[in-house]
């Protein structure tokens, strides 16, 4: 009976035996393959080389060149080690945790030499009148028809009345002096006294001097749809690709779609805007918010949008008065700027005398002459008001916005 007892107990031992030794084989399998996975979700990324910031321009040349597979945007993706393992000694490259950070799009402008050269070309194609001149002057003895065509062909481009009567005066005295009819001698005085109009002298430049540690402010004011808005998001990409620190105030609260488009801007140029959400809001206290908040955040310029549209005009000029005093107590207003649309010809610019009135502009910025051969205006506006164009905008891209070279425009004009 022990035997049995003994016999049955050795089995069992055995029994015990074996499946403890399968157990202890399958937790040791186990624990390898939890290791290996371990180690493999434990390897290290390369880390991606960022790609250089896409250029982007309206035609998209320069952003297919730079950058083909990113429209305007740059997605970075760097991993990191994690800084706890690390400092637990388990520093080994092997054992990093990886963490993403995705770097947010950048955007830069698109050259200076280039945007010029695109601009010129566009400038060229669609503001000149020297084709229509070139077929009157090759005419050879002109005519009094002739000279009356020459006339036509500059007030029709919006030089003004006075302007052109100037222009044509010059014209015939000089032509006579020098007893000329060669047309390309004709063409050169007439480029030579439509520069003199325009005044290649002039300072176009923005005045942004920081004074006592202020930030310099520009005002932007002009009617409704003449490109506003859009300028001050085209100027702040210019003036960040100087180095600027910018600052955006929303004071169009006429239109809640208004603070909408400048935060756009806002986001593309990587800069903060001070806004109102309630439309209607007080302009001028979105202003001196914004002056506010670039004193506190030390930035170089502010920038503040204004609204061009109102119930009555009168009420509109009000505003546009108590914005710039309001601004004017906390900081200089450095620069403000007219913007006119160039399409709108001869009927823009009474409006442009009532905001120059009001607002005490410093300069002009004239937008849209991408659609218009009418590039005279720039002579009759700065006569008219007696402030340079400081810039112009010649298309809806973020690029389309170029200082005003008196030269260049004139070369376009007379092309
Ligand atoms: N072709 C062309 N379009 C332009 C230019 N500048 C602005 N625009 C367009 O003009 C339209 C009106 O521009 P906004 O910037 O909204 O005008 P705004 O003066 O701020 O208008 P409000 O907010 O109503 O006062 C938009 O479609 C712009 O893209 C330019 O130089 N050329």
């Amino acid at each position: 009976m022990e035997a049995v007892v003994w016999e049955t107990g050795s089995v069992n031992d055995t029994i015990y035996y074996v499946v403890g030794a399968i157990v202890l084989l399958c937790l040791v399998a186990v624990a390898g393959l939890a290791i290996k996975k371990r180690g493999e979700r434990r390897r290290p990324e390369i880390p991606t080389t960022p790609k250089p910031p896409a250029i982007e321009g309206p035609e998209g040349e320069a952003e297919e060149a730079l950058a083909p597979d990113a429209a305007g945007a740059v997605q970075a993706e760097v991993r990191e080690p994690e800084t706890g393992e690390a400092e637990s000694g388990e520093a080994d490259l092997a054992e990093v945790e990886p963490e993403e950070i995705t770097a947010a799009p950048i955007e830069a402008p698109e050259s200076v030499p280039s945007r010029m050269q695109r601009l010129r070309a566009r400038l060229a194609r669609s503001g000149g009148f020297g084709n229509a001149l070139l077929k009157i002057l090759s005419r050879g003895d002109l005519s009094p028809a002739d000279w009356e065509e020459i006339e036509d062909t500059l007030l029709m481009a919006d030089v003004g009345l006075e302007a052109t009567t100037q222009i044509m005066d010059n014209l015939k005295k000089r032509t006579k002096v020098e007893g000329t009819r060669d047309p390309e001698r004709v063409k050169a005085i007439l480029r030579e006294e439509l520069l003199e109009l325009i005044d290649p002298a002039a300072d176009r430049s923005l005045h942004l001097e920081r004074i006592d540690g202020d930030p310099a402010s520009i005002l932007m004011v002009g009617v409704n749809g003449t490109g506003k808005t859009t300028t001050v998001g085209k100027l702040a990409r210019v003036l960040v690709a100087e180095g600027s620190r910018v600052l955006l105030g929303a004071a169009d609260t006429f239109r809640a779609a208004a603070a909408d488009q400048l935060q756009t801007w806002g986001e593309r140029v990587g800069v903060d805007v001070v806004r109102s959400d309630r439309e209607g809001a007080d302009p001028a206290s979105v202003a001196f918010d914004a002056i506010d908040k670039g004193r506190e955040t030390d930035v170089d310029v502010v920038l503040v949008d204004t609204a061009g549209r109102l119930q009555n005009k009168s009420g509109l000029m009000d505003e546009l008065g108590k914005i710039k005093r309001v601004m004017s107590k906390r900081v200089p207003v450095n620069e403000v700027l007219l913007v006119l649309d160039a399409t709108t010809g001869q009927n823009g610019m009474r409006q442009a005398e009532v905001f120059a009135e009001v607002t005490g502009i410093t300069g002009i910025v004239l937008t849209k002459l991408d659609g218009t051969a009418k590039g005279g205006i720039v002579i009759s506006v700065q006569r008219e008001l007696g402030v340079p164009v400081k810039f112009v905008g010649l298309g809806e891209g973020v690029d389309d916005l170029a200082p005003f070279d008196a030269e260049g425009f004139v070369d376009a004009l007379t092309a």
